[in-house]
């Protein structure tokens, strides 16, 4: 079954790459997206979303209270409620996103299980991988999973390229 993980340096285009393949394919696509939550122009944490059902929460905040991850901390009543219930509910579905698996997601161990659950499981998987993650989770993906940068020459070509490996997979 076909497992890509997305990487590359921040802000370059990995949840963008994942949002226009997932345009492109006509099918069910779960789990989850992360985005920032800026304020006056500064970021003030992240939030968390179920891709299907369009549930938000708050993935990490400045003012929050939770793990600290650098000047943020991370909001675990969300990760799990909506982040790995998210990734449970994409059992059911065609290919699941996980928009990202990063340093603030694994400080959940419940959001962990739930993501290695996922790979156990047989779903077509497309995933944005933290370049820089030494977590467990993170080394299985970056084995398992076929991994590619994102790079400003590539980003425009790589969601057509990506859409027609999952199309293949599926015939
Ligand atoms: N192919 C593209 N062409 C032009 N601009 C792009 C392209 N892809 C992304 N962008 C712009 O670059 C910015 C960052 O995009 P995006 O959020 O997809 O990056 P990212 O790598 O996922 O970021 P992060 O590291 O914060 O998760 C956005 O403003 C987006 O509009």
């Amino acid at each position: 079954m076909l497992r890509i993980a997305v990487t590359g340096k921040p802000g370059v285009g990995k949840s963008t790459v994942v949002t226009r393949v997932v345009e492109k394919l006509d099918l069910k696509a779960c789990g989850i997206r992360a985005a920032e939550m800026r304020v006056d122009g500064k970021r003030q944490g992240f939030s968390i979303e179920d891709i299907d059902t369009g549930r938000k929460g708050i993935l990490s905040h400045v003012k929050c209270t939770g793990p600290k991850l650098g000047k943020y901390h991370v909001n675990l009543e969300d990760l799990d409620g909506i982040g790995a219930e998210a990734i449970r509910h994409a059992l059911g579905c065609d290919l699941v996103v996980m928009d990202e698996v990063g340093p603030m997601e694994l400080k959940s161990e419940n959001f962990v299980r739930a993501v290695e659950e996922i790979l156990d499981s047989d779903r077509p998987i497309l995933a944005v991988l933290h370049r820089s993650s030494k977590h467990p989770l993170a080394q299985r993906i970056r084995e398992e999973f076929e991994v590619l940068t994102v790079d400003e020459v590539d980003r425009d070509d790589l969601p057509d390229r990506i859409a027609a490996r999952f199309r293949q997979g599926r015939e």
